[in-house]
């Protein structure tokens, strides 16, 4: 089957977009649900091949494992867990049974206590040493940062909270910066972490201690946890009260949606936080319950697989055209290439065809200035995925909203239609003759039929971001399950955790660089030499 995609990959390449632009087209290359459009009409895939993506979906026995995941088996096989981020967003409180036992009433619970306390926090019932909370510093790296990160900043409109900060990497410079400006008699600190031995965390844990303690009697009562290792964080010195749980179940990069979002409750307080998961929800009902060829994340999946493993095309571009997403591309980078960047499938064989792509972007219209050159007139074909909401929170400010819109709707334009070389000649006319026009006008020329997909949205409230944010875990979770892959394991981020581990006392001049390779060894020597 993938030989055949190829094949029809290689095809298609010559195939026009704008010539198969048509009204019926726009029409059944888009998904309407949850109140979003998913345009997919400017591609070069054609009813054929999305026939034969479709049929693949079956092969690949989607359904079975889209129930798998819903019923809490353990499909993710290399770690012998479930994968239940979705009873997190399970508002209507269903059963969800893992082992003969409702998980619900304890996601539930947990949920409560976190608004009990994010209350607390708002209306001043929580206090510093120093008085009221002005600031929350969230501490974690990976899924445990970039999410609540991402979220925070997306719903600003909605935020009426205390001030929040992140803080990831080991680099001394970030805590640094965070903490410098803050009183640590009114900052609450949060350490996230699932497995609460990541050493980038731990050791930013630590140093917010340390910084806390030299004005606060009591540092740890300023501390709250996040983890699934209750042992840890009690040994770190935090109150049951101000800890909480998760299972195992919940991947790092999936698990904005419970404890690991209490920053991002803090900020926009209970009521937002909810229509967050219900938007969540109201996306996994759609996943579960729409056919194929009308379900948002299964052709969002089905686009994807088209352009990378069907054309060959290894990055993807993440646009929004919206300045509150700009941490989404760093959030999908995560989502997508930890859970499909894999070589090895569910079986243990190599596999059949190339992993998951590249995934960057960066917001519009500031990208348009930077890497679209790229998009538009360099050799690689990078398809683009746009979004896009119809209002914006700046009344006061609607013309800016129209100028944004038009510039995203114009990028997808110009990808598709290009300007060939007379027509290039004809805006320069007047300025060179000859072969100097020839010349001239060559790098005026862009080859268009470059595919691109369109998201909209309404407006970006808490329940259109949870549904946006749903609906690219479900899009991976499809191609995962296309390529075979365990989308919800991360070996490969082993290797280099223990090596530095090992270079650490090597660096700090513990140890010597024997048994180091001579191209490390000599990096620390220099780095040593020059104040390491
Ligand atoms: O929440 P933790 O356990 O600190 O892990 C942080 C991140 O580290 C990773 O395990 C990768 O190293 C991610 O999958 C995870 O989101």
């Amino acid at each position: 089957m993938w030989s055949d995609l190829a094949r029809m990959g290689k095809e298609a390449e010559g195939r026009s977009i704008k010539g198969l632009i048509s009204p019926e087209r726009v029409a059944t290359f888009s998904v309407d649900a949850c109140d979003m459009r998913f345009d997919y009409s400017k591609t070069t895939m054609d009813p054929a091949a999305r026939d034969h993506l479709l049929a693949m979906c079956d092969k690949a026995g989607l359904e079975d494992k889209r129930r798998a995941m819903f019923g809490a088996e353990p499909i993710n096989e290399t770690e012998n867990r479930a994968v239940l981020h979705t009873a997190l967003r399970n508002l209507d409180g269903g059963a969800v049974m893992l082992d003969e036992r409702d998980v619900m009433p304890k996601v539930l619970g947990t949920l409560a206590r976190m608004e009990g306390f994010a209350r607390a926090v708002r209306e001043g019932n929580f206090r510093g040493e120093g008085g009221t909370i002005t600031d929350v510093v969230n501490i974690g790296i990976g899924g445990s940062d970039l999410g609540p990160a991402m979220a925070t900043l997306a719903l600003a409109p909605y935020h009426d909270g205390p001030n929040c900060h992140f803080v990831s990497n080991v680099d001394g410079a970030h805590i640094a910066d965070v903490l410098g400006p803050l009183d640590p008699t009114r900052t609450l600190i949060i350490v996230a972490s699932k497995t609460f031995t990541t050493i980038e965390t731990m050791t930013n844990a630590a140093t917010a201690k340390a910084w806390m303690a030299e004005r606060v009697r009591d540092p740890s009562a300023q501390f709250a946890a996040l983890s699934t290792a209750q042992d840890k964080t009690s040994a770190f010195g935090i109150a049951e009260t101000r800890v909480f749980g998760f299972e195992d179940w919940v991947g790092g990069r999936y698990s904005m949606w419970g404890p690991i979002g209490l920053s991002l409750l803090i900020a926009i307080g209970p009521e937002a936080f909810r229509a967050f998961l219900r938007g969540a929800e109201a996306m996994d009902n759609h996943f579960r319950a729409a056919e194929p060829a009308q379900n948002m994340p299964v052709m969002l999946a089905l686009a994807g697989i088209w352009h990378n493993q069907g054309c060959g095309h290894a990055t993807r571009a993440v646009l929004p055209y919206e300045q509150r997403l700009s941490r989404l591309p760093a959030y999908l980078q995560q989502l997508e290439m930890e859970s499909n960047g894999k070589r090895v499938s569910m079986d243990g064989k190599d596999l059949a065809v190339d992993s998951g792509p590249v995934v960057w972007g960066e917001p519009g219209t500031n990208g348009q200035h930077a890497f679209y050159q790229l998009i538009h007139q360099g050799t690689r074909v990078v398809p683009c995925e746009f979004m896009v909401g119809a209002e914006g929170f700046e009344e006061e400010l609607p013309h800016q909203h129209r100028l944004l819109i038009a510039n995203c709707l114009a990028q997808a334009e110009a990808l598709m239609k290009g300007r060939t070389l007379d027509e290039a000649k004809d805006l320069i006319r007047d300025q060179f003759k000859g072969d100097e026009l020839e010349r001239q006008a060559r790098h005026r020329v862009f080859p268009g039929n470059r595919p691109s997909t369109m998201l909209l949205y309404p407006k970006l409230t808490p329940e259109t971001f949870g549904k946006i944010v749903a609906l690219y875990e479900h899009r991976v979770f499809v191609e995962g399950v296309l390529l075979g892959i365990n989308s919800f394991d991360q070996w490969g981020v082993e290797l280099g955790k223990e090596l530095a581990k090992a270079l650490e006392p090597v660096v700090s001049g513990e140890q010597g660089t024997d048994g180091k390779d001579a191209s490390t060894a000599t990096l620390v020597e220099w780095l040593q030499k020059n104040g390491a």
